[in-house]
């Protein structure tokens, strides 16, 4: 620091660091705001498809009308160029801000691979470590605003998705794996990383799902089959759909053509990720609670004023993963432990067999203070406020870590108590 060696010079570097420093996050947070949903891209393992699936989401995302971004951040292997058919240097402005490569109206892409051979890249991006570097491809690139930003980081559980985590706080993870054991062992763990690092999944998907035979139509289990889906039932994560082994694939990989929704060829790769996009459009705004026309469910949103103290622990029930609208009948509950304003731990338990007043008791002796919910009964809420816990009704069916992050920052809009019996 500066300021102890007393001398002025060094004293006023340390100000413009960190006047620097103040600046960068700014932008991080000004930038982060005008995304709307950030979806990381992982596997527990190389070779699954990560990469093609993530280009895949992008380009049909965009084709939807949304607009998007595509971040190769597998600074190791980046292999987006190459998928897309993009080639040459990326451009830069007079502010030494990255302009993404434009591939279409609605579909900008950046990729270390395209900085790589540049003589000025170690200037334009400092810090050549590759926290710093994932948060300057957010952070200095011109994204604009955008209705997605998807991120294809390197397989595995180390410093990347890691780095993303902690630079994009509502980032998704979309975890890709193949059907076969091997692939599926290292998909828990990915699975478990998540749940350690906070970062909330939006699901799986299992790519080469089978070959689809062209004579007969059959799918022939390359790799085995449904394996990923039984791991996420298993492990209580969302999952999102299966994408078909099609040779097409990798002809349009090794070509930098990707396939395309408009060609009359027949694709069972395409028509699956149709399927897949829904999902994911899905997943990321969440339905309005049943029963609710768009008009009441506007006219029930509330906004959710803040607990006093700072540290606290909030359940949340949850079946697959995402809030429960029935409070009484739910799989499990999220016991979220927060800290000085952050989450610190997430564990899910099983709550004791539906009897009336037994779950507001078993739930306050966790030491709980606020719970989120969609729907709750007046007698179970009756007897949370009896024992000092606070309610919260009416809440989306997201994943508890995103809920309790959005309460923790003021962002969390709740609509009716839509099971109130
Ligand atoms: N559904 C599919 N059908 C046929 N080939 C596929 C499919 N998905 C991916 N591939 C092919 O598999 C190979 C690996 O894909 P990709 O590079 O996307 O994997 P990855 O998991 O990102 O690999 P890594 O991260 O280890 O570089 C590529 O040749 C790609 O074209």
């Amino acid at each position: 620091m500066g300021t102890s060696c007393g001398s002025r010079t060094c004293a006023s570097h340390a100000e413009e660091t960190q006047r620097e420093e103040g600046g960068e996050d700014r932008r991080l947070k000004d930038q982060l705001r005008r995304i709307r949903h950030k979806l990381l891209v992982m596997s527990g393992k190389g070779g699954v498809g990560k990469s093609s699936v993530a280009a895949y989401l992008a380009l049909g995302l965009s084709q939807r009308g949304h607009r998007v971004g595509l971040l190769d951040a597998d600074l190791h292997g980046p292999s987006i160029p190459n998928i897309l058919g993009i080639s040459g240097m990326f451009q830069v402005d007079e502010e030494k801000n990255l302009v993404p490569h434009k591939l279409h109206e609605n579909l900008e892409v950046v990729s270390i691979q395209c900085l790589l051979e540049d003589p000025d890249s170690a200037v334009i991006w400092r810090g050549p470590v590759k926290h710093g570097v994932i948060r300057q491809f957010v952070s200095e690139v011109q994204w604009g605003d955008l209705d997605y930003l998807v991120i294809d980081c390197p397989p595995g559980t180390g410093d990347e998705p890691l780095s993303v985590a902690q630079v994009i706080p509502d980032a998704h993870a979309v975890i890709v794996t193949t059907p076969q054991e091997v692939a599926l062992s290292d998909v828990r763990k990915s699975i478990n990383f998540c749940r350690k690092v906070h970062l909330p999944i939006l699901g799986l998907v299992e790519n080469m799902n089978g070959l689809v035979c062209p004579h007969c139509g059959e799918s022939i289990p390359l790799f085995g089959s449904e394996g990923g889906k039984r791991t996420a039932e298993r492990m209580n994560v969302p999952f999102l759909g299966s994408l078909p082994f099609e040779p097409s694939v990798v002809e349009a990989g090794d070509s930098g053509t990707p396939l395309l929704g408009n060609s009359d060829t027949p694709s069972s790769f395409l028509e699956k990720l149709d399927q897949l996009l829904s999902t994911v459009q899905e997943r990321c705004s969440p339905p309005l609670p049943e029963e609710k026309t768009e008009e009441t469910a506007y006219k029930d949103q509330k906004e959710v004023p803040p607990m006093e103290k700072e540290s606290f622990k909030v359940a949340v029930p949850t079946a697959n993963g995402l809030l429960c609208n029935h409070f009484g009948h739910c799989e499990r509950f999220a016991v979220v432990r927060v800290q000085e304003g952050r989450i610190v731990s997430l564990e899910e338990l099983t709550p004791p067999p539906h009897e009336p007043g037994v779950l507001p008791r078993w739930i306050s002796e966790l030491g709980v203070s606020l719970v989120i919910a969609g729907g709750m009964g007046q007698r179970a809420i009756g007897l949370f406020q009896e024992r000092g816990v606070r309610v919260i009704t009416g809440a989306p069916p997201l994943d508890p870590a995103t809920l309790v992050n959005s309460y923790l920052q003021g962002t969390l809009v709740t609509g009716a108590n839509v099971c109130d019996h």
